[in-house]
């Protein structure tokens, strides 16, 4: 595979993501991140809910927008050209994947092709997969049939689809029983050490990601607040070991045996009743075994064992103290006034060239590792090695219970000392050199981000040739249009009965009105208007309804983290769709015909006015899909949308003959026009009036389906 970019997989730059609150305060979801990551690496990224670890990975995969700052994927800027930086990166999000309908291979295979496979290599790609993941009983079988490990496991095989330089993974082991989850974590190691596929994993499994990862980022309030390999970030807790205590079933250590213990080392509650964790510097170990033989007694306890600090340790560290130090950490909200923070509109732009604290510090020679400072506000910090964290804490997965009486550090102690304490960021020297931030002078200028209020960045596209961009746009139709069919397979035929019924029975009901409507006249205007109407109630509703649920499981930014275009993927959609409601058209004029002996001219002209007619309800449709969140709230405007065009599109008048407010109504109605478009074309009446419906029709199709390109967000923001 050829690697673009040289040495480097990720650079972020002084990343910046501001919401505004609804009291006006500033939210930086994101706060001046700054890291790299070499290409081959596994990285994680650590945090507490809130910590600013989803946006930051939005922004990574071009789905979401930094307020200032840039960020490069790859080598490509991800800013400028987000669809070309899409095509080196997979993406697991925590939320489901589409293609739950299609069977197992099918949804590896589309995936690979929807990536810019070719048919063969995603072809070999599955297999291999399907083989690698244990897949093989499955491979026939509907995903959204599987159990939720399963089709975990599936999600996992299609992000890999492509073979992507940069894979991003969000919790990727969630619902996996123990032997997929060694599967997966060998997977991520094998792929990495084998292919040099860069790898972002974001997870709160940090015992087991332990194992897989290369170098560790720990956010919190929008900040990377250490970074580091594990080995390093461990060492940051000093050489301590720990003592893991468990007591007899049902007993509890008194208050007098935890303040005993607590002279020698810093006691915490365990993660179940009975057990107890007693971190001590190694030498004290000898006398954590005497207090513990001595004052609780070795009757008394059902197990213990000695074991040096995990990196979920260090982490469960960081957040003690963090908690501690910054209490309104979560999405790091501030107001101005506070802590002077800018209008978003005025921070500072991506190029900007970065603060002084951002820039590396030298390699420090003879040294086996290159000793890298980010400084950071001293809340913020790591702790400085030695004691852990401080009395003042308490961590709510292990409470502490006590700390050793001989390291007491007063939060009078701490504030005393101005200093700064930098992060470390300690690099092996094999690693690439962490110059890989590049001087602002030299790089590519990047786009020029504005505020999350004033409006967009410069974007500047790299435009692939136009017959690259055709090629691309009829593979990704295709089989994004075979999602969407397959999608409808097992609920077609409920389409397609509702479709036959219903203008069969507008044409019955309407032919029965008064002493009967049978004259050809009022036949032509039942006709085309049932039509009409199955179309409407069947394509806005259902497009409408269909986008709901695509927003609501929460597949829309899977679509967006494709390497394909918004316009492949609606038109496919669409397409889809239309096909479902053809067969309303073609009943309400069938049962004229059949009940009436009604002449009807079968004019080729009907596959203009089809789509003309089909397309500005279909991007109603989409629109009010888009527009709304909640799916019933969808359904209830959609259907009232369907009366008022019933009323715009008079079945069994003349327009002429409505009165006036319902005439008005009727001239801005798609469903007018086409009703009048479909009479004139099959009664053989086409005449000016029906070249200025078409004209009309047209000008509203490009109109809604411009405007539904705008409300449908292909983007988090
Ligand atoms: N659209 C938004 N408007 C306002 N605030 C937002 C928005 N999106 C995110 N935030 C805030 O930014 C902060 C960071 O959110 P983010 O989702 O990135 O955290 P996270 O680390 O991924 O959390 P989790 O582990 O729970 O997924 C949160 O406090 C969140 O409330």
């Amino acid at each position: 595979m050829v690697k673009s970019g040289g040495d480097t997989a990720v650079e972020v730059r002084n990343l910046v993501r501001a919401y505004r609150g609804r009291k006006g305060e500033l939210i930086k979801a994101n706060d001046g991140v700054t890291f790299s990551v070499p290409r081959g690496q596994v990285f994680g990224l650590f945090g507490t809910n809130g910590a600013g670890k989803t946006t930051l990975v939005l922004q990574l995969l071009g789905l979401l927008r930094p307020t200032s700052g840039w960020v490069r994927v790859n080598g490509i800027d991800v800013l400028r050209d987000p669809e070309m930086a899409k095509s080196t990166m997979g993406f697991l999000p925590q939320t489901a994947l589409s293609m739950k309908m299609l069977e197992v291979r099918r949804a590896l295979h589309y995936t690979g092709r929807l990536r810019g496979q070719s048919e063969t290599d995603a072809r070999r790609q599955t297999d291999e997969l399907i083989e690698e993941l244990s897949l093989g009983p499955y491979a026939d079988r509907q995903v959204g049939r599987l159990s939720g490990g399963l089709t975990r496991l599936v999600n996992f095989g299609m992000t890999m689809m492509g073979r992507p330089e940069m894979i991003v993974l969000d919790e990727p082991t969630n619902e996996l029983d123990p032997h997929n989850r060694r599967q997966i974590w060998d997977i991520i190691e094998r792929r990495s050490a084998l292919e040099g596929t860069t790898i972002v994993l974001v997870t709160h499994n940090v015992l087991e990601a332990e194992k897989a990862v290369h170098r560790v980022a720990v956010m919190h309030g929008g900040r990377i607040t250490a970074m580091g390999t594990p080995g390093e970030l461990k060492e940051q807790m000093g050489a301590q070991a720990r003592l893991e205590l468990f007591v007899r079933e049902g007993d509890s250590l008194t208050e007098e045996e935890i303040a005993r213990l607590s002279t020698v080392g810093q006691v915490s509650q365990g993660n179940r009743s009975g057990s107890y964790l007693i971190a001590a510097e190694p030498d004290r170990m000898q006398a954590l075994l005497h207090v513990l033989v001595s004052d609780v007694g070795v009757g008394r306890v059902d197990d213990f064992r000695f074991a040096r600090p995990t990196l979920e340790d260090v982490y469960l560290s960081l957040n003690l103290k963090q908690d501690a130090d910054t209490p309104a950490a979560n999405g790091q909200v501030t107001t101005e006034a506070k802590r002077g923070a800018q209008d978003p509109e005025a921070l500072p732009s991506a190029s900007d060239p970065a603060p002084e604290s951002a820039e590396m510090a030298p390699a420090v020679a003879g040294s086996d590792r290159r000793l890298t400072t980010v400084p950071l506000p001293r809340e913020l910090a790591l702790p400085a090695p030695g004691p852990p964290a401080s009395h003042r804490t308490r961590t709510r997965a292990l409470p502490v219970l006590a700390r050793p009486e001989t390291a007491v550090e007063t939060a009078a102690e701490s504030a005393a000392d101005p200093a700064p304490e930098p992060v470390l960021e300690l690099v092996p020297k094999s690693a690439p050199t962490p110059t890989s931030v590049p001087d602002p002078a030299s790089a590519p200028a990047p786009a020029k981000p504005t505020g999350p209020r004033s409006g967009k960045h410069r974007r500047v596209r790299v435009r692939l040739p136009f017959r690259a961009r055709l090629a691309r746009f009829g593979t990704s139709f295709k089989y994004l249009w075979f999602e969407h069919m397959l999608n409808i397979r097992t609920t077609w035929h409920i389409h397609m009965v509702f479709g036959i019924v219903m203008p069969l029975a507008m044409v019955f009901g309407f032919s029965r009105i008064g002493s009967g409507l049978t004259d050809n006249q009022s036949l032509y205007y039942i006709a085309s208007g049932s039509g009409v109407f199955t179309i409407a109630a069947l394509g806005t509703s259902a497009i409408a309804q269909r986008m709901g649920d695509i927003k609501a499981e929460g597949l829309m930014l899977y679509y967006a983290s494709l390497p394909i275009s918004k316009v492949a993927f609606v038109t496919a959609f669409i397409a889809s769709r239309l096909l479902l409601i053809a067969p309303g058209l073609v009943t309400s004029l069938v049962s004229v015909r059949l009940m009436y002996d009604l002449q009807l001219t079968l004019s080729p002209l009907l596959l203009i006015v089809y789509p003309v007619t089909t397309l500005p309800l279909a991007a109603m449709g989409l629109v009010i899909g888009s527009l709304i969140d909640r799916t019933e709230l969808i359904a209830l405007v959609a259907n009232v949308l369907n009366f008022i065009l019933l009323l715009g599109a008079p079945l069994i008048i003349p327009s002429q003959a409505l009165p006036l407010p319902l005439r008005a109504l009727s001239y801005v109605m798609p469903t007018t026009y086409g009703a009048d478009a479909i009479r004139r074309s099959v009664s053989d009446t086409v005449d000016t009036t029906f070249a200025i419906d078409i004209g009309v029709l047209a000008v509203m199709t490009v109109l809604a389906l411009g405007l539904a390109n705008r409300m449908l967000r292909w983007r988090a923001g």
